[in-house]
């Protein structure tokens, strides 16, 4: 399923992004006065290989959730249980990705794909749990691969039945305790940025917690034979053998699909695996996926890594305050719509995008020309 869907994505059309920049120009509002919102809706065209693009609506929200081994080093001050109360508290309506949800008028749909506990069936909990938490990425690998193919492929599943039923923007959210963990870890390791650099304070921790929290990424990348051996650009004559801030090094895995599914076993999360399966799919369909933040990033890069037209068919939400999202959002050379500080995950930074995009789209299908309207055209 995995190969089938990569087989059948394609990049963006560039007829359709060179007609949607000239039909932008032609609309009655000075040329490029609509800032990021017309980079958005030519980006749409490129990816529907359409001008003007189908409105991105209506729009579904899966919730990834997924546990972590990693959190017994103490990355974080939450205990593992709040990854299954949350689930809990996502299908009875209470968590903010439902309150945004509502506003929005988007369904939320909770996927296990690795919670450590058993769950009850409930109407919006999709179960497709590979384990009960992943294994400890700074012990050895957190899972095999045919774990990450199978996580995966949950969310390629996932996705393709929420289009199925009618979706036509794919929104892509997570719970886990310590996944920012995990995800420091993987944009280390697809992005070629010191461990230091990427790793944040999750939920919020404090210095001597952000320490160990840095060690441990470093310990996984060790571990799981993931370090780059290349000295980081710049770190030259720092003396100290720690790489100076800004310090790049190549990406420590290659762009074969089965260097980046090994990579992902070792040190990602299931659900940043489910993730990339959904991004994959909603890029194999042609339809637009609006990416969360550090988590979502993370699988983006994943997605990339096996293919990166996949992400000619994703926008970026929004920025988070972790870090290690920036860094992500420069390597896969997207701009974020929304820049609120939020750190939070669920899907909300994307929830609170999915407004703007459908704006976006629709300006190209509602908005007349100079020509259409009579309105005379600045003299060239
Ligand atoms: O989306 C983000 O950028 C983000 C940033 C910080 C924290 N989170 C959420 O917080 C949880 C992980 O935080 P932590 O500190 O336990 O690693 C997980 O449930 C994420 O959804 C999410
Ligand atoms: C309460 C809580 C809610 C969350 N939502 C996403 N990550 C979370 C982490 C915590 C701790």
């Amino acid at each position: 399923m995995l190969a089938e869907t990569l087989a059948a994505i394609r990049p963006a059309d560039q007829r359709a992004l060179a007609e949607a920049r000239a039909h932008q120009d032609r609309l009655t509002k000075p040329r490029g006065s609509l800032g990021a919102m017309e980079d958005v809706a030519v980006r749409l065209a490129g990816a529907a290989g359409a001008c003007p693009p189908p409105v991105p609506s209506p729009a579904a929200l899966a919730i990834f959730a997924a546990d972590h081994g990693v959190h017994a080093r103490g990355v974080t001050p939450w205990p593992q249980e709040v990854t299954v109360q949350m689930v809990a508290n996502f299908l009875s309506g209470g968590a903010v990705a439902n309150a945004f949800a509502a506003e929005a008028g988007v369904p939320v749909t909770v996927v296990d794909v690795g919670v450590a506990a058993d769950l009850p069936d409930a109407p919006g909990l999709v179960k497709r749990k590979i384990a009960y938490g992943t294994a400890d990425l700074s012990q050895g690998p957190a899972m095999t691969v045919d774990q990450a193919v199978r996580a995966l492929e949950a969310g390629i599943v996932v996705a393709r039945n929420l289009v199925a039923e009618g979706a036509r923007c794919l929104i892509a959210g997570d719970m886990g305790i310590a996944n920012t963990t995990a995800s420091a870890a993987l944009v280390s390791v697809f992005t070629g940025s010191d461990p230091a650099e990427v790793t944040g304070r999750g939920t919020g921790i404090d210095d001597r917690t952000h320490e160990r929290k840095v060690a441990t990424v470093r310990k996984a990348l060790q571990v799981n034979g993931l370090h780059s051996d290349e000295p980081a650009a710049g770190a030259e004559g720092s003396g100290s053998g720690v790489p100076s801030p800004g310090a790049t090094r190549p990406p420590s895995v290659g762009t074969s699909p089965s260097e980046a599914l090994r990579a992902l076993a070792a040190v990602g999360g299931f659900e940043h695996a489910a993730i990339a399966g959904f991004i994959l799919y909603g890029a194999a369909a042609r339809v637009p996926v609006i990416l969360d933040g550090m988590i979502a990033g993370a699988g983006a890069l994943v997605a990339a890594a096996l293919d990166p037209a996949a992400i000619d068919h994703c926008v970026a939400g929004h920025r988070s305050a972790e870090p290690g999202h920036a860094v992500t959002l420069d390597h896969l050379g997207l701009r974020p719509l929304v820049d609120l500080e939020l750190r939070l995950g669920e899907g909300t930074g994307a929830l609170l995008a999915h407004p703007l995009v459908c704006a976006a789209v629709r300006v190209m299908h509602d908005v007349a020309t100079f020509d259409a309207a009579g309105v005379t055209e600045k003299p060239v």
